[in-house]
């Protein structure tokens, strides 16, 4: 299980993210949804442990990841910022990079995982060939590659186009259900992800605002798009 309590993490200029309380436990999804700037990736980095938090702490199974790196490395699948930041890797060579840092990863470990992103016949390409969508695959294939228990994804399907979205999906859906891992996804796109997320989490303004599952949202609202408008008016002092 993981768990986050009042997690805040603020930049010199006043933004950033603050008091975020968040529990996923096995085979959940749950989406950071929040407008351009609310604070999702600072979110994200604080939970893996990448900046230091303010205030508050990121647990997996009760320890602390601040003071335990070496449960993100191990446990926890991240993508979060630049997809494939090696222009003249190919797409294998990137992975065996990757597969250095656990033992192991064997070469067939590398082919399946190639070949559950759709990236078995890119992988002899240069990354400076491919396209956004194909970074964020061979990104996604970097992050599943030691089979995490949690995946942490940062916009993931920014760049895809519509039938890239629902393959990646479909597959993100497939191994939640298969393994039981689970996900925390940030997006400002909130109809790409409704259908898989189990719950939701509106950042705004760089405060965690409110918390759904998606079973709740649905005895209310038409749809989890529906309820983060329903919110993020609230915040504005709109009529929701
Ligand atoms: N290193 C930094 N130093 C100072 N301010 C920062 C830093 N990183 C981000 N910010 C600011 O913190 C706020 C939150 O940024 P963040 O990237 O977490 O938001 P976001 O919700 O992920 O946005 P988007 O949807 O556009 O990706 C923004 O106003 C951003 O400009």
């Amino acid at each position: 299980m993981f768990e986050v309590y009042d997690l805040t993490k603020v930049y010199p200029g006043g933004q950033g993210i603050q008091g975020l309380n968040l529990t996923v436990h096995s085979g959940e999804v749950a989406a950071l949804l929040g407008p351009n700037g609310a604070g999702k990736t600072t979110a994200l980095q604080a939970m893996a442990g990448w900046l230091t938090a303010d205030r508050g702490e990121a647990r997996w199974n009760g320890a602390s990841v601040a003071e335990r790196p070496d449960l993100t490395k191990l446990h926890m699948g991240l993508m979060i910022g630049e997809p494939a930041p090696y222009p003249y890797f190919t797409g294998s060579d990137y992975l065996k990079l990757y597969s250095k840092l656990y033992s192991g990863i064997d070469e067939a470990r590398i082919q399946q995982t190639l070949e559950l992103v759709g990236m078995s016949g890119h992988q002899q390409i240069k990354i400076k060939k491919y396209s956004t969508g194909m970074k964020q695959r061979i990104e996604l294939a970097s992050a599943l590659l030691h089979r995490p228990k949690l995946l942490m994804l940062d916009e993931p399907f920014s760049g895809m186009d519509i039938e890239g979205r629902r393959e990646m999906t479909a597959i993100l859906r497939g191994l939640v259900t298969e393994t039981g891992m689970s996900v925390v996804i940030s997006s400002h796109q909130v109809y790409e992800i409704e259908d898989w997320i189990t719950h939701a989490y509106i950042i705004y303004e760089g405060k965690h605002v409110d918390t759904a599952s998606v079973a709740q949202i649905r005895e209310s609202f038409a749809s989890v798009e529906d309820y983060y408008l329903n919110c993020t008016a609230k915040e504005r002092g709109g009529v929701a």
